[in-house]
C-alpha cells in the first residue's frame, strides 16, 4: 500500500501510526505541490490500497488500516467524523490560516474541553485499548502539543488531555511513525492540512503584469495567496512612497484636535512601596507604552499620562517601616520608580504624582461635587483602634486569622487574605493584632462618609452598556459581575493622617480613602502636565477623545465602577474610560509578583543583569498575561533571546544589510519582482494586516508574534532564493539577487516601524543602519509599497541581538531564586533602615542632583527643573532623617565590625540547631535554639537593611 501525502501533514501521520498498529506494510511518496504535471491530483493524503482501490479520507484509511475494523463501536465512529469535521477544519483556519473568526475559535476551546472532560478518568476516548478514535485525535492535535507557544495558550488547562497525549505518545507504533514522517511546526502541520485538502483545485491565474517565473521556497508552496491578493501587493509596490503618511512632529504640550483621532492613554499608578516588579511593569506602565508608541506612528493625537499613586495605608506602612515620613517615601520612591520606567524607555508625555497639590483641589472639587448632587450620606463606622500607637488601624496595619470559612490562614491582612484570596474586612479578622506594636486592637466607632453606588446604579448600567463592548473580556467580566450582584455604598474616608483632607467642618481630620482620590490622579496629572487639562477631561463638544486605561484585574473594579460612577454623578460632561485594558497576573517562575512581601524580579534587577531594556520588554510582551495568567521563566527568556530574536528576527535583517553592504556597496539594487516576490509580499502584507488590527486593540501578545513572522517568512524567503549563489550566475541571476536583497532591505524597513511600539531602541539602531528617519503607518490602507526604492544608501549594518548564554541565564536563575527583594523585615512589624537602604538613597540623591544640574543647564523650564529640586530636597531630608534611624550608625561599634561578629554568631549558632537536630535531639531540645538563630539572623538581616530569608533559598513565603 502506498500513501501520497504533502510534507508536514499530521493527517498523513495518522496514516502511518494505524498501519504500524495493523502490521500492514505501507510506503509514502510525498507530493510536491507545486507540481501540476500530476493527472489527476487528489486531496492529501490518500491512500492506494491496490492500482484500482484509493481511500481519499483520512480518518476512512485509519478505520480501513486499523486491525479489525469490522468491529469499531458506533463511539468510535463518532469520534472519527467529530475529528474530521470539527477538530482537524477549526485547527486548521484558526492555527494554519491565521483565521480570526471567533465562531471557529470558540469552537476549537470548546472542543479542548470536550476532549479533556472525556478523558476524565480514562486512559483512552472509547475503550480500554487504544483504537483508532485515539489515533486520529492524536495526530491531529501533535503538532499543537509540540509547540510550547500554543501548547500553552490552547492546552494549558486541559491536563487530562495532556496526559493522554504524552502517554500515546511513548507507544512504539507512534515513535517510530514521528520518526519516518517529520512534523516540522506547528503552523507549517496546520497550513499542509490546508493545501493537502486543496491540492486537487485548480490554479488561479496570475495577475497580466508579473513573470510566472518561480523558485518558490518549499514552505511557500504551502501558502495559498489569492489572485486579488496578489494584485493589490502589485499595485501597492509600484506606487510613490512619497504618497506615503509622514510621520507628524510632537507638539509641546499635546492638546485634543476636532480633526484628529484623540487618544488618551492612562497606566494605573503603581504605589510608592517598593520598587516596580515586572509584574507592575507588564501590567500597566510597559502594556499602555506599547499602545501609545503604535498610536503615535499612527499619527493619532495621543497623550499617555502615568504617576505614582501615593496616598494610603501602602504608603504609611512602607514610612513606618524604614523609619521615614510619608513625604520622604513618596519622594524616594517616586524617583526610584521614574528611573526605572525611564530605562525601560516608558514614553510617557507626562509623569507625575497623586500627592501633588492639584490632587487635592481636584479630589476635594469632585467629592463636593457628588456630595452637592445628593450622592454621599455620612454613617458611623466601627473600626479597629490601637490604644497603644493612639491610632485606628486601617487595611494593612490590621493582621489576624482569616474570617473566611475554611482557610485558616493566621496572618489574613486587613483588606485580603493571601491563604485564600478572598477580599477581607478588617473588623471580622479573628485574634486581630496591630501590624506596629503587636498589642490586641478595640472596636471604636466614627462617622464617614459614604458613597451612594446603589443610587448610581441606574446610570452607571446605561453607560456600562455603550462602554464595556470596548473592554477587554476579563474587565467586562470583572465589571459585570459587580452589577449583577448589585452595588452597595462605599466608604470613601478614613481617620488618617496621610491623604487629601475631607473639606468639610467635622471631618477635617480625616482624608479620603485611597482608591476614592487615586483614578482623580489621571486628572490631576494631566492638570500638572498642562492648565488645558481640561480639553482632554471635560472635552469641547467637537473634541472627541477615547480614552484607555491600562492595569492588572485587581484594578479593574474601581476603573470600571468606582471611578466612572463618581464622574458620572458629578455630571459635567467629564470624559469615561472606553476601553479598560486589563491584563491577567505575570507569576515570577510559579507564585505571585508581590512589592510589598519583595517576591520576584524587580525593575532594578532587570538593570542589573546588563540584558538590554528592549530584550526585557519584547519577554514580557511576549508572555503578556492577556488571556490569562502567565510565568516569568528565566529559561524561556533565554529561550526566546535565542530563538525568535537572534535566530529568526536579527539573522533576517543582518543577513540583507551584509549582503547589500557586501555586494551593492550599501546601496538598494534595482529590483525587477516575479510572482515568488509578491507571493513574499502578500504574507508579509497578511502579518501586517494582522499586526494593525491585534494593535488596534490592544492585544499586544499577539501583535509581536506577527513581527515575527515576517522575519520567518522572510528567512525562507532568502534560503529559497540563494542570492548568494545567484550573484556567481549569469546577469539575470545577479539582477534576481538585486531583487531578493532589495524587497528584503524594505521588509527589513517595515519591521524597524512595526518593532518601534515593542522594543524602540531596537527600532532606532535599525533605522540608523538602514539610513532612515521618518516612518509612520497607515491603518487606513495597508500595504507594503518601496519604503527604500533603487539607489537609496543604507548605513553600515551590525547584529542587533546577542545570544544569552545558557550559563548566565543559570547564574542569574541562581541569583534571583526565591528573591524577596525590599521585603520587610519584621521586628514588631517595623523594620528600621539598614544600610543597604541609605545606599539606595544616597543613589538617588547623586542621581537627581545630577538631573538637575543638566535640567538648569539646558534653561529648561523653571516649572520643570524646580519640581525636580524639590524631590531632590525632601530625598536629602529623607537621608538625614533616615541616617538618624539606622542602628549601625547609632552605635559605637564600626558597622562592618559588627556585621561580620554578628554573621559568625549566626554560623555558630546555625551548627548548634543542625547538630542538635542530626543527633535526633527532642523538639523540645532544640527549639529554643531555633529562636536563638532567628533572633541573631533578625538581628543581622536588621543591620544590613535586607529581608530574612530563613534559610530556605528559592521558596517564597506566603
Ligand atoms: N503580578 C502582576 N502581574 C500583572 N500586573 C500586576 C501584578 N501585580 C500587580 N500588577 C498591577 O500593577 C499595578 C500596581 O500594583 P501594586 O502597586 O498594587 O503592586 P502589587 O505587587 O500587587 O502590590 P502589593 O503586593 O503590595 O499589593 C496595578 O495595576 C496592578 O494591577
Ligand atoms: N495604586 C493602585 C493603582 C491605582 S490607579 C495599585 O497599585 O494597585
Amino acid at each position: 500500500m502506498l500513501i501520497y501525502t504533502n510534507e508536514n501533514n499530521p493527517a498523513a501521520l495518522k496514516l502511518l501510526i494505524a498501519a504500524n498498529y495493523s502490521g500492514t506494510n505501507v510506503d509514502k511518496k510525498i507530493i510536491n505541490v507545486n507540481d501540476r504535471t500530476i493527472q489527476e491530483p487528489k486531496h492529501l493524503p490518500y491512500l492506494e490500497v491496490n492500482e484500482d482501490s484509493v481511500i481519499f479520507v483520512p480518518n476512512a484509511a485509519v478505520w480501513f488500516l486499523f486491525p479489525h475494523p469490522e468491529n469499531v463501536s458506533t463511539a468510535v465512529n463518532e469520534w472519527l467524523e467529530w475529528e474530521s469535521t470539527i477538530l482537524a477544519p477549526s485547527l486548521a483556519h484558526v492555527i494554519g490560516a491565521g483565521s480570526k473568526n471567533e465562531k471557529i475559535k470558540s469552537r476549537l476551546t470548546s472542543s479542548f474541553k470536550k476532549l479533556n472532560n472525556a478523558l476524565e478518568n480514562k486512559l483512552y476516548f472509547t475503550e480500554n485499548n487504544l483504537n483508532a478514535s485515539d489515533v486520529t485525535i492524536w495526530a491531529t492535535l501533535y503538532p499543537l502539543y509540540k509547540d510550547d507557544v500554543l501548547s500553552k495558550e490552547y492546552l494549558a488547562d486541559c491536563s487530562n488531555l495532556l496526559k493522554w497525549i504524552k502517554n500515546v505518545e511513548q507507544s512504539p507504533q507512534v515513535k517510530d511513525a514521528l520518526n519516518s514522517f517529520a512534523i516540522s511546526s506547528a503552523t507549517g502541520a496546520y497550513q499542509a492540512l490546508l493545501t493537502g485538502a486543496r491540492y486537487s483545485l485548480p490554479t488561479a491565474p496570475l495577475p497580466e503584469n508579473v513573470s510566472n517565473v518561480s523558485n518558490q521556497s518549499p514552505q511557500h508552496q504551502h501558502e495559498v495567496v489569492t489572485n486579488e491578493e496578489l494584485q493589490a501587493a502589485v499595485n501597492a509596490w509600484s506606487k510613490d512612497v512619497n504618497q506615503f503618511p509622514k510621520l507628524k512632529s510632537k507638539p509641546k504640550v499635546v492638546l485634543p484636535n476636532p480633526s484628529d483621532r484623540n487618544i488618551l492613554i492612562t497606566s494605573a499608578l503603581p504605589y510608592v512601596n517598593n520598587v516596580p516588579h515586572l509584574g507592575n511593569i507588564i501590567g500597566c506602565v510597559l502594556s499602555a507604552d506599547v499602545f501609545a508608541r503604535f498610536c503615535r506612528i499612527c499619527n493619532y493625537n495621543t497623550l499617555f499620562i502615568g504617576g505614582t499613586d501615593e496616598y494610603g495605608t501602602a504608603t504609611e506602612t512602607k514610612a513606618l517601616e524604614e523609619g521615614l515620613s510619608c513625604q520622604d517615601i513618596c519622594s524616594k520612591y517616586y524617583a526610584i520608580h521614574r528611573d526605572i520606567y525611564e530605562w525601560f524607555n516608558i514614553s510617557f508625555d507626562y509623569f507625575g504624582r497623586s500627592s501633588a497639590p492639584e490632587q487635592t483641589e481636584l479630589c476635594q472639587d469632585l467629592f463636593l461635587q457628588l456630595n452637592n448632587n445628593g450622592f454621599m450620606f455620612t454613617e458611623s463606622v466601627e473600626q479597629l483602634h490601637c490604644e497603644k500607637c493612639n491610632r485606628y488601624l486601617a487595611d494593612r496595619f490590621v493582621e489576624g486569622g482569616c474570617p473566611h470559612p475554611g482557610c485558616n490562614y493566621e496572618d489574613a491582612r486587613g483588606d485580603q487574605c493571601d491563604g485564600c484570596g478572598k477580599l477581607v474586612n478588617a473588623v471580622e479578622l479573628k485574634n486581630p493584632r496591630c501590624k506596629i506594636c503587636r498589642s490586641t486592637p478595640k472596636l471604636k466607632t466614627s462617622q464617614q462618609f459614604f458613597i451612594d453606588l446603589p443610587k448610581l446604579e441606574p446610570l452607571l448600567l446605561h453607560w456600562m452598556k455603550k462602554s464595556a463592548p470596548g473592554w477587554s473580556n476579563n474587565a467586562q467580566v470583572i465589571g459585570k459581575s459587580w452589577l449583577r450582584e448589585g452595588l452597595k455604598p462605599r466608604c470613601i474616608t478614613r481617620d488618617l493622617k496621610w491623604g487629601v483632607p475631607v473639606p468639610l467642618n467635622d471631618f477635617r481630620d480625616k482624608v479620603f480613602y485611597v482608591w476614592f482620590d487615586a483614578p482623580i490622579g489621571y486628572m490631576s496629572i494631566s492638570k500638572a502636565y498642562t492648565e488645558e487639562w481640561e480639553q482632554w477631561w471635560r472635552p469641547k463638544p467637537n473634541h472627541e477623545i477615547t480614552l484607555y486605561q491600562f492595569m492588572a484585574k485587581d484594578n479593574v473594579p474601581f476603573h470600571a465602577v468606582m471611578f466612572p460612577a463618581c464622574l458620572l454623578g458629578a455630571n459635567r460632561g467629564y470624559t469615561t474610560v472606553s476601553h479598560i485594558m486589563a491584563t491577567e497576573y505575570l507569576n515570577y517562575e510559579d507564585g505571585k509578583f508581590s512589592k510589598s512581601r519583595g517576591v520576584g524580579v524587580f525593575g532594578n534587577d532587570a538593570r542589573d543583569t546588563g540584558i538590554p531594556s528592549d530584550v526585557w520588554r519584547f519577554y514580557l510582551l511576549y508572555v503578556r498575561p492577556e488571556s490569562q495568567d502567565s510565568s516569568f521563566s528565566w529559561a524561556d527568556l533565554a529561550t526566546k533571546n535565542n530563538s525568535e530574536l537572534l535566530n529568526n528576527l536579527g539573522n533576517f535583517i543582518n543577513r540583507a544589510l551584509v549582503f547589500a553592504k557586501n555586494n551593492f556597496n550599501k546601496t538598494i539594487p534595482e529590483m525587477k519582482l516575479n510572482k515568488d516576490d509578491f507571493t513574499f509580499l502578500v504574507l508579509c502584507t497578511r502579518e501586517l494586516n494582522s499586526y494593525i488590527s491585534c494593535l488596534e486593540k490592544a492585544k499586544l501578545r499577539d501583535g509581536i508574534r506577527h513581527i515575527l513572522s515576517i522575519s520567518r517568512h522572510g528567512n525562507q524567503y532568502m534560503q529559497s532564493n540563494q542570492p548568494w549563489v545567484l550573484l556567481k550566475g549569469s546577469p539575470e541571476d545577479k539582477i534576481r539577487a538585486g531583487t531578493v536583497v532589495g524587497v528584503c532591505c524594505n521588509i527589513a524597513c517595515l519591521l524597524a516601524t512595526l518593532l518601534h511600539p515593542y522594543m524602540p531602541n531596537t527600532s532606532d539602531i535599525l533605522k540608523k543602519q538602514l539610513n532612515v528617519t521618518n516612518t509612520a503607518l497607515n491603518p487606513e490602507s495597508i500595504e507594503i509599497t518601496q519604503f527604500l526604492p533603487p539607489g537609496h544608501t543604507l548605513g553600515e549594518p551590525s547584529p542587533l541581538f546577542t545570544k544569552l548564554e545558557p550559563s548566565r541565564v543559570e547564574e542569574l536563575k541562581q541569583k534571583f531564586a526565591g528573591k524577596r527583594g525590599d521585603s520587610p523585615v519584621k521586628m514588631n512589624g517595623i523594620k528600621p533602615m539598614g544600610i543597604n537602604d541609605l545606599k539606595v538613597l544616597e543613589a538617588e540623591i547623586a542621581k537627581q542632583e545630577n538631573k538637575v544640574k543638566k535640567l538648569k543647564s539646558s534653561r529648561a523650564d523653571k516649572k520643570l527643573w524646580q519640581a525636580e529640586e524639590a524631590i531632590l530636597v525632601d530625598l536629602r531630608k529623607g537621608l538625614e532623617h533616615a541616617q538618624k534611624s539606622c542602628p549601625v550608625n547609632s552605635v559605637q561599634e564600626p558597622a562592618q565590625e559588627q556585621i561580620k561578629k554578628l554573621e559568625e554568631e549566626v554560623s555558630k549558632q546555625g551548627s548548634v540547631v543542625r547538630k542538635l537536630k542530626e543527633g535526633g535531639a527532642n523538639k523540645a531540645d532544640w527549639q529554643p535554639e531555633v529562636t536563638k538563630l532567628l533572633e541573631l539572623k533578625s538581628k543581622l538581616a536588621n543591620l544590613l537593611g535586607t529581608p530574612i530569608v530563613d534559610g530556605q533559598k528559592g521558596k517564597k513565603k506566603k
